[in-house]
């Protein structure tokens, strides 16, 4: 049976069914409708004001390169300026191969790009060295953990140094679901009270940070990135299957296959959220070291890098109280009085 006319403009055969409202479109169609929808997410949420120097966040991946395609379209009407930023983590086997295809979505789209590493930010600690000294005698649990506020820390000095005003990530709807689902099983009220809204607006001196893409289903970003014929790595980060996020991805699946607006459930269900004031976390003050945000003495990424060059890693990351959980906190349940320094910062 031949597939039925696209509903948009009713020319050309459809090409799919959205996948959320089971709408179907040609190609064409579905791309510019994708599109629209990320324009209205940042003018209604006035993520990126005319004139903002954007430093997209480049992973190679598929979706910070929708982000970037997307975005590099929409560049006129929004009067932005693109600069692309690459971390370079220092994973053997994996990152060297994503940041090919960074380079080569450069060339191609005539972007320019800057690549930081952990190695010349950190004083020589690249994410391998880093999973060596937390591994112990096993695999190490806590690469996420790290490599998150690290990666934080080096995207935040790379916008700097391009002069970017703005800092953009290319998280989708499930990246975020899966960000509250977590939250939720690690009873982590301070990053649920703070979970919703698109981004960050930039406190303690730090760059606004947002999700454009916070909306779309990561079918739909695969799907983009299919009919615009985009050129990504999509293989998996070595360190990946040790994490806790994977637990919550497959429960999300299966929520999903249960109830398909679970993702977009969830996602808005972290904006609704509103909790009592003693469960939000403190008023920030700044790092002493470096003089980022911080609600202690130290910032995570310093408090990390501390644990690290003491060779006591595990203690900065939440083996103590006091510390993290892997890929954000996990300070004690009900220990309100001082809460873990990762509540500081937002949830991406
Ligand atoms: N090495 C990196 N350099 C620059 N930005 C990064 C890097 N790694 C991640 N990011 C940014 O953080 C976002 C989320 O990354 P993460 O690895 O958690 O998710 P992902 O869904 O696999 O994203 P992607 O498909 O873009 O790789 C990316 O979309 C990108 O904007």
């Amino acid at each position: 049976m031949p597939a039925p006319p696209c509903t948009s403009c009713h020319a050309a055969r459809a090409a799919l069914r959205r996948p959320r409202s089971g709408q179907a479109l040609c190609g064409a169609c579905f791309c510019a409708a994708f599109e629209a929808e990320v324009l209205h997410t940042v003018l209604a949420g006035r993520l990126l004001p005319p004139n903002a120097v954007v430093a997209v966040g480049a992973s190679g991946g598929k979706d910070s390169t929708v982000l970037a395609h997307v975005l590099r379209e929409l560049s006129p009407r929004l009067g932005i300026s693109l600069h692309l930023v690459a971390v370079d983590e220092g994973i053997g086997g994996y990152r060297d191969a994503a940041l090919a295809a960074v380079k080569r979505q450069a060339a191609r789209w005539e972007l320019p790009l800057t690549i930081v590493a952990y190695a010349d930010l950190f004083g020589g600690w690249t994410m391998d060295a880093v999973a060596r000294s937390t591994a112990g005698s096993g695999r190490s649990r806590s690469c996420c953990t790290f490599c998150g506020v690290l990666r934080r820390r080096a995207l935040e000095e790379g916008a700097r140094r391009v002069g970017a005003t703005h800092i953009v990530t290319g998280h989708n709807a499930d990246d975020m679901a899966e960000t509250v689902l977590m939250n939720f099983l690690r009873g982590d009220a301070g990053r649920l009270a703070r979970g919703g809204g698109l981004g960050s607006p930039g406190e303690g001196g730090a760059l606004p940070r947002c999700r454009p893409l916070q909306f779309a289903s990561q079918k739909e970003v695969v799907l983009y990135a299919h009919f615009r014929r985009l050129d990504y790595f999509s293989e998996e980060c070595v360190y990946a299957p040790e994490a806790f996020r994977g637990h919550a991805r497959d429960l999300l699946k299966r929520l999903e296959a249960a109830r398909p607006s679970a993702v977009l459930d969830l996602v808005h269900s972290a904006e609704r959220l509103a909790l009592v004031p003693a469960a939000r976390p403190p008023r920030p003050g700044s790092c002493s070291r470096c003089g980022a945000l911080a609600s202690r003495d130290l910032c995570q990424a310093c408090a990390l890098l501390d644990g690290l060059n003491r060779g006591r890693p595990r203690l900065a990351i939440g083996k103590g109280r006091r510390g993290l959980g892997e890929e954000g906190p996990q300070g004690a349940p009900g220990d309100r009085a001082q809460p873990p320094a990762s509540e500081t910062i937002p949830a991406f």
